[in-house]
């Protein structure tokens, strides 16, 4: 079992190391950057990036610095309205952002991620290997949701748990949520007899202990109930995290004792299969048959047409889709080799005889046993 001096440790020696900011730490009431604040948690960061670690820093804000700007009082809740102000908002962020790492001789690159373009294996490898390069040129790669382009239905919404897959996907060593309060509490702080909680060893079974709300600040949007979803998904992807206010990014990042620390609460998994189980927002569905089910539960098999019983939903080959057994429970997550239309004519159908009748490009498992993951 791992102590809380042993997570602050692997977090002080973490080499990549994924920082993720709200936006209520970057930005005031009033809907305009914040520059005294940005310019705090840009030293911090520098002074890790230059010390040699690879720093990637994942930004709210753009919505929160957009809105003042232009003229509104608080933050808009359309969508076409949210995504306008998120296009200026997020020109404004990063302009200070370079201007302010700039000051330490640091280089920032931009990258917008909509879930939607990550989910498809190629863009996921795209994004992957970006962020790898930016990072080998010693450049601090400065991370938001794409909420412009992004569709409502299927989007992050928050970027705390953007921030955790981003964490995956580099292989992180540690993860930092910062906001705008100190620590996680046993409920919200402004409720009298909350007390902070310095160590969580089990993030799964701490989450029973804790009352957590959604956003308190007018400015952020998810709250602390997606920063816990955020450390539950590092915890589970074998990566410390420590959540704690902006102010406190520096001592967070050196292994001091402030906010909340997050022990591991397992070996690493493969990052891909993490991303398809946690990002992939599912857009149909296949039912598959008795055995089939068990196939797939017992783990390492993959979906083939023979056992598939029907097909739900539009989809296009590499979306998201869950499998569920014939009473709807869902077993797994997985990618769909095929568009939803092609595969009414496969169904039942064993691997020769798709390869017989509908011709070699048909001759392959509905959902590859690597793009599957049990849920
Ligand atoms: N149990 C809790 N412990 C700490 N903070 C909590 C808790 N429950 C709710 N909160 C609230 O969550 C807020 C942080 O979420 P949010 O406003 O979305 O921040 P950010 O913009 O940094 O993502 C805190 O200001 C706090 O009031
Ligand atoms: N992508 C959005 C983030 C939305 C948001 O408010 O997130 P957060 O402050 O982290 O709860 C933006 O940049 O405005």
């Amino acid at each position: 079992m791992l102590t809380e001096a042993d997570v602050r440790r692997a977090i002080a020696g973490a080499q990549t190391v994924v920082v993720k900011v709200g936006s209520s730490s970057l930005t005031k009431p009033s809907g305009h950057l914040d520059t005294a604040k940005l310019n705090a948690l840009v030293a911090a960061l520098s002074s890790a990036a230059l010390m040699g670690a690879r720093v990637v820093l994942v930004s709210s804000g753009a919505i929160a610095a957009g809105f003042g700007p232009l003229g509104f009082d608080s933050r808009p809740t359309d969508v076409a309205t949210q995504q306008a102000t998120a296009a200026v908002g997020q020109g404004l962020l990063m302009a200070q952002y370079e201007a302010s790492f700039g000051r330490f001789g640091v280089r920032v690159g931009q990258i917008l991620i909509t879930a939607e373009d990550t989910i498809r294996p190629q863009q996921y490898r795209n994004v992957q290997r970006t962020l790898g390069r930016l990072l080998d040129l010693g450049v601090v790669p400065i991370v938001n949701e794409n909420d412009s382009l992004a569709s409502n239905e299927i989007r992050f919404g928050d970027n705390d748990r953007l921030s955790a897959l981003v964490a995956n996907l580099v292989r992180a060593d540690a993860l930092v949520l910062l906001t705008d309060v100190d620590a996680l509490y046993t409920a919200p702080p402004s409720e009298p007899g909350a007390r902070r909680i310095a160590f969580v060893p089990d993030v799964v079974a701490a989450l029973d202990d804790v009352t957590v709300t959604g956003p308190t600040s007018g400015v952020g949007t998810g709250g602390m109930v997606t920063k816990l979803e955020a450390a539950r998904v590092a915890a589970v992807s074998g990566i410390p995290a420590v959540l704690t206010s902006a102010v406190n990014a520096g001592p967070a990042l050196m292994g001091d004792p402030v906010g909340t620390a997050f022990a591991p609460v397992k070996q690493r998994g493969s990052s891909r299969r993490l991303w398809i189980g946690f990002a992939a927002n599912p857009r149909g569905t296949l039912v598959a048959d008795a055995g089939a089910a068990s196939a797939v539960r017992g783990g390492r098999a993959s979906l083939l047409s023979a056992g598939v019983l029907e097909v739900h939903g539009d989809f296009s080959a590499g979306d998201p889709v869950w499998i569920d057994d014939e009473v709807g429970t869902h077993l797994a997550k997985g990618l769909s080799g095929f568009d939803s239309e092609e595969i009414p004519q496969m169904l039942g159908r064993t691997t020769v005889q798709l390869r017989r009748f509908l011709g070699e490009e048909y001759a392959h498992p509905l959902v590859h046993r690597d793009n599957l993951v049990l849920v």
